[in-house]
């Protein structure tokens, strides 16, 4: 103000404008700078910024509910979501840190310490990017779940997550003491009836959400049997480009025999994790092929 009084008294004249843009402020505080890739971390710090530089320039198109959504396979949804920068730092951070699991049963970043289906992999809170990532699939992920599968969650107290996907006029078993009874029921004679229809399903025991980038290599860990995902819908993003980077590999689904090979880099796959999505990493006979999953329960 008093910077404008002044111009004004001495008789300089002024034109201000909004419609140029001229920059923006960048947060520098907290600016981590012990990792290989520092900018590709600032998803919270510097939103803006990350924007341009990492996320797919088609992005909100997958958000606008008069355009469908991509589906490759029955139930498994495809969306752009990151840019090749996004991918190549991804893959860059990981090789830089270079603690590859080595694709056994036994690993001792899980909590059980066992694997089932190991892959040759480094967690992201192995490189320090676990806040971010979630970060990511809260602001990024989320809103394009919520759009392919309707209707989850409403609030429900008698849940331990306290949320139920479609609520009814219900008592449970367990208001009742029936569970356990229940329970028996279930194992011994819905389940058989379950496994006959649907092939290869179980869930024991439940598992934490996992974020991880697995690389697959012909003299390493070429594929990934059968198997499902301890999730409730997983997402799988290609950090990198089959026929070019690698031959080879790809997703594919059993139940629908249906594959996605023709992956692109920075595009997400969504599938659900069990019962009807049982699948498969197929051989990557030459290269490297790198991949990011999260196994998701929102
Ligand atoms: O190779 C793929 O695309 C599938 C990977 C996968 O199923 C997993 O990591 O759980
Ligand atoms: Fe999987």
């Amino acid at each position: 103000m008093a910077f404008c009084t002044n111009m004004r008294n001495n008789d300089v004249y002024l034109y201000v404008t909004n419609r140029l843009d001229w920059g923006h402020l960048v947060t520098v505080d907290n600016f981590e700078t012990h990792h290989f890739n520092n900018e590709l971390y600032e998803i919270q710090n510097n939103r803006w910024d990350w924007e341009k530089r990492y996320l797919h320039v088609n992005y909100s198109q997958n958000l606008d509910t008069n355009l469908n959504v991509t589906m490759p396979c029955p139930d498994v949804f495809w969306f752009p979501m990151v840019t090749e920068r996004f991918c190549d730092e991804l893959v860059g951070e990981m090789e830089n840190f270079g603690q590859w699991s080595d694709g056994t049963n036994t690993d001792p970043r899980l909590e059980g310490g066992y694997e089932n289906v190991p892959t040759r992999d480094i967690h992201m809170r192995q490189v320090g990017m676990d806040h971010q990532w979630l970060a990511f699939l809260r602001d990024y992920v989320r809103p394009l779940q919520e759009r392919v599968f309707l209707g989850y969650q409403h609030y429900d107290p008698r849940l331990e997550g306290g949320y139920e996907s479609v609520p009814t006029r219900d008592i449970h078993m367990k208001q009742i003491g029936l569970e356990p009874g229940w329970l028996h029921f279930l194992q011994h004679y819905v389940q058989p009836l379950q496994q006959r229809v649907y092939e290869g399903y179980w869930n024991d025991p439940p598992r934490s959400t996992m974020n991880f980038v697995v690389r697959y290599r012909p003299d390493e860990q070429p594929f990934l049997k059968p198997h499902h995902d301890s999730s409730t819908y997983t997402i799988n993003l290609a950090l990198n480009r089959p026929k070019i980077d690698y031959e080879g590999g790809g997703c594919r689904f059993l139940r629908y025999n249906c594959s996605v090979q023709d992956t692109r880099k920075g595009w997400m796959l969504m599938h659900p994790g069990r019962l009807t999505h049982y699948h498969e990493g197929l051989y990557v006979t030459k290269g490297t092929r790198y991949i990011m999953i999260s196994f998701v329960d929102p």
